[in-house]
């Protein structure tokens, strides 16, 4: 099943735990606008390359459409769709003032140079600046787009209207960026997970953990639960991967992928294959890459109890009803990576009063936001009898909903 009609699934099932009106379902499934565009790009040899640019707003009820745009090879209109609509109730459920977007151009970024991404950035931002903004749509980094990327849209934009450092969050910090933006997705993801696990009077310090990417989410992840006594059994990315039962050094494996560009060839444990990894033995598996990756052909294989959506859909609803049946308790992506998100709000906020906070207080804001969309996501369990995944999308939906209502259809 594709993410879209993956997410629309999920949403049309939180649309009858809550009996909300088809004529709400229609409004709030139908995006507010898609965005395709053509970019064409001298290369560095003088040949031209074309790509295809996207940027779906999916809804604007809550405030202006916020989320990342994704540089890789697989993006298409679908998924885009999709990921903007997770963006929507993702923003619900952590509270923040916005809506839902999603951004991406489908091209390997790992092909171009940095002046090829500079030129397809530029006129990327070109093709959409007069339909982004401070208060209608707020892109931020994701797969394969990084600070540097969001630099590029602010200088580009600015040209347009002036200088908007809050027209894009996951800056760098010398040009308007937040403390704590770059760990932020990561930190929000050991903020759930320690929430998800003291309910079941766990830790991450007594637990084995396998995380599959070490991009700016997974490696965060990762040595924030290093820190904290947690033991990483089994790490990958796209070059391969590696194990260790009896823990891997995290600080090395930082190094080492510092130093080499990638995970490939270190010495601190052993290297298996990448598909394994997925139903590896541990307690918690933390995907932190691309969608689908839980599907039916492994999810029955699958050992951990706990899986926590560091990346957004990694399980398909197939893998979602094995695993369910396993009794595997999942922590959806719409919570659980919702961290990144949350920080690109304090730095909007930040950029507009024009007071930058230090990182301590972004960290404990932060921390606040995750416990208490914790609790709201569980008591939506409770009252609708169903699990975290549809705890937090009736969340998201009900208070999209809400505001949709409040706002009202008069032409
Ligand atoms: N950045 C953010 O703030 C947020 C990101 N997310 C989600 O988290 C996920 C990761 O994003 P992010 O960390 O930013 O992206 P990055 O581009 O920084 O990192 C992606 C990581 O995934 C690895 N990877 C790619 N394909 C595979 C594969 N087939 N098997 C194993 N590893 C693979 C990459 O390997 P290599 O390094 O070798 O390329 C890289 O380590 C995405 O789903 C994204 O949507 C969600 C919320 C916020
Ligand atoms: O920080 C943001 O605005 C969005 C991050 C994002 O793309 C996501 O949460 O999936």
């Amino acid at each position: 099943m594709n993410a879209l009609a993956a997410t629309n699934r999920n949403f049309r099932h939180a649309v009858r735990l809550l009996g909300l009106d088809s004529k709400v379902e229609r409004s709030l499934m139908i995006p507010f606008r898609e965005i395709k565009v053509e970019c064409t790009i001298p290369k560095d040899d003088g040949s031209l390359v074309s790509y295809v640019g996207f940027r779906v707003q999916h809804d604007n009820a809550r405030g202006p459409m916020k989320g990342g745009i994704r540089y890789h090879p697989e993006v298409d209109p679908d998924e885009v769709n999709a990921l903007a609509q997770l963006m929507t109730w993702k923003t619900a459920v952590a509270d923040i003032p916005y809506g839902g977007a999603k951004g991406g151009i489908g091209c390997n970024p790992k092909d171009l140079s940095s002046s090829e991404l500079e030129r397809l950035t530029r006129i990327f931002t070109q093709k959409i600046h007069d339909l982004i903004g401070i208060h209608t749509d707020v892109p931020a980094p994701d797969m394969g787009t990084n600070a540097q990327t969001m630099a590029w849209i602010l200088d580009e934009y600015s040209k347009f209207h002036g200088h908007s450092p809050a027209v894009v969050t996951g800056k760098p910090i010398e040009i308007g960026g937040s403390f704590g933006r770059d760990a932020a997705t990561g930190r929000g993801v050991v903020y759930g997970t320690e929430a998800l696990l003291a309910e079941h009077g766990k830790s991450i310090k007594d637990l084995r953990f396998v995380i599959q990417g070490f991009g700016n989410v997974g490696s965060w992840a990762a040595k924030l639960i290093h820190e904290r006594g947690g033991r990483i059994v089994a790490v990958s990315d796209i070059t391969g991967a590696v194990k260790n039962p009896k823990g891997i050094d995290i600080t090395e494996l930082l190094n080492h992928r510092e130093s080499t560009g990638s995970l490939k060839d270190f010495h601190g444990g052993e290297t298996m294959d990448p598909d394994e990894l997925l139903v590896h033995e541990c307690d918690v598996l933390i995907p932190c890459a691309l969608g689908g990756v839980l599907n039916r052909e492994n999810a029955a294989d699958v050992k951990a109890k706990f899986i926590i959506e560091a990346a957004n859909h990694p399980t398909d609803p197939e893998a979602d009803e094995i695993l369910s049946k396993k009794g595997v308790i999942i922590l959806p992506d719409i919570y659980a990576n919702a961290g990144g998100v949350t920080v690109s709000y304090f730095e909007w906020v930040q950029n507009i009063q024009g007071f930058m906070w230090h990182e301590g207080k972004v960290n404990k804001q932060l921390r606040r936001y995750m416990t208490r969309a914790f609790q709201n996501m569980k008591n939506m369990c409770k009252s609708h009898d169903c699990n975290l995944r549809m705890g937090a999308f009736t969340l998201g939906v009900n208070r999209v909903a809400r505001a949709t209502l409040l706002r009202g259809w008069e032409a």
